[in-house]
């Protein structure tokens, strides 16, 4: 019997199957880690935005996070999406007793701009989980956010990953630059100690829907296989970047980014890059 490592998401959910949850396990299934996923939200939203949304009591997700802590115990865990404070606070309870390695991806707005957490939320993510985190994943406006630093350029995107780590107390933080222009797409890996930064160029796509929630699940599924900060991101990177290059024609939005883009490596991408799929 191989070693079967296992990894649990706690997210929103996305019927279109491009982010959230959907692509939380879709990853971890390709990256070969055994899926598991506690549900914070659910979410009517697909290609196009997010159409409604449906809280889950909070005792209810405690339920859902007893049912999985009380019979499989993961070796890492993300959370994504997270509307509120008192859903926090479940959530920081139990990872406060767990050995796990914490992903926490800080979810705020959906691309296409719906906020996702309530504004009275940010301060209580900082307070509640920040400290908890092995790794915290912003992307630009997300780190803008928590920091209250405009960030426009190398040195404040050290400025504010320092703040999160030294202030807030994270153990890491990939400071994600998805969101700025150039020609490459680079993100910086603070460890309390150096700066590591991962850059790959920059796919000409509008099809980018889940990339950030896609990037965090496949440095989760790396660190639940007993991989090293540095060696996750850079297969993180790597698969993400791949699942931008080869993503999906779908929808009538921003179509999704594919999960198995990671496989297709040798394919010669496309005109136009991504695939139509029917
Ligand atoms: N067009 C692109 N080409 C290549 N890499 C990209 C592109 N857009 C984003 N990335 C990379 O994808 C990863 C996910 O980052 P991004 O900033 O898009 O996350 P995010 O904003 O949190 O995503 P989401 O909106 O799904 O929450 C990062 O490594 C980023 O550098
Ligand atoms: C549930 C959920 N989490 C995260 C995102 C960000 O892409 C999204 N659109 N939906």
């Amino acid at each position: 019997m191989p070693d079967v490592r296992s990894a649990l998401t706690i997210a929103g959910t996305d019927p279109s199957g491009g982010a959230g949850i959907q692509a939380d396990l879709k990853t971890f299934q390709e990256r070969e880690v055994y899926g598991m996923s506690v549900i914070t939200s659910l979410v009517a939203q697909n290609t196009t935005g997010v159409q409604a949304i449906h809280h889950v009591p909070v005792t209810f997700l405690e339920q859902q996070l007893e049912s999985i802590f009380s019979d499989i115990i993961p070796a890492a865990v993300k959370t994504g999406m997270i509307a509120s404070e008192e859903m926090m606070q479940c959530i920081a309870a139990v990872l406060h007793k767990s050995k796990a390695a914490y992903i926490m991806d800080p979810v705020m707005y959906a691309k296409s701009g719906h906020a996702l957490m309530g504004e009275d939320s940010r301060d209580a993510l900082k307070s509640h989980l920040v400290p908890l985190a092995t790794l915290v994943t912003p992307n630009v406006p997300e780190a803008e956010e928590l920091t209250g630093i405009r960030i426009d350029d190398e040195s404040s995107i050290k400025t504010a990953a320092k703040r999160i780590v030294r202030e807030y107390g994270a153990k890491a933080v990939l400071l994600k630059g998805g969101h700025m222009e150039g020609a490459f797409a680079a993100d910086w890996l603070y460890d309390g100690e150096n700066f590591t930064s991962f850059t790959a160029e920059r796919v000409q796509t509008k099809h980018t829907h889940g990339t950030g929630c896609t990037y965090s699940a496949a440095i989760t599924a790396e660190l639940a296989k007993g991989r090293s900060l540095q060696q996750a991101v850079k297969v993180g990177k790597e698969f993400v970047t791949d699942a931008i290059r080869y993503s999906l024609q779908l929808g009538k939005g921003n179509g999704p980014t594919n999960h198995w883009g990671y496989r297709l490596k040798s394919v010669p991408v496309q005109e136009e890059q991504h695939h139509e799929v029917y």
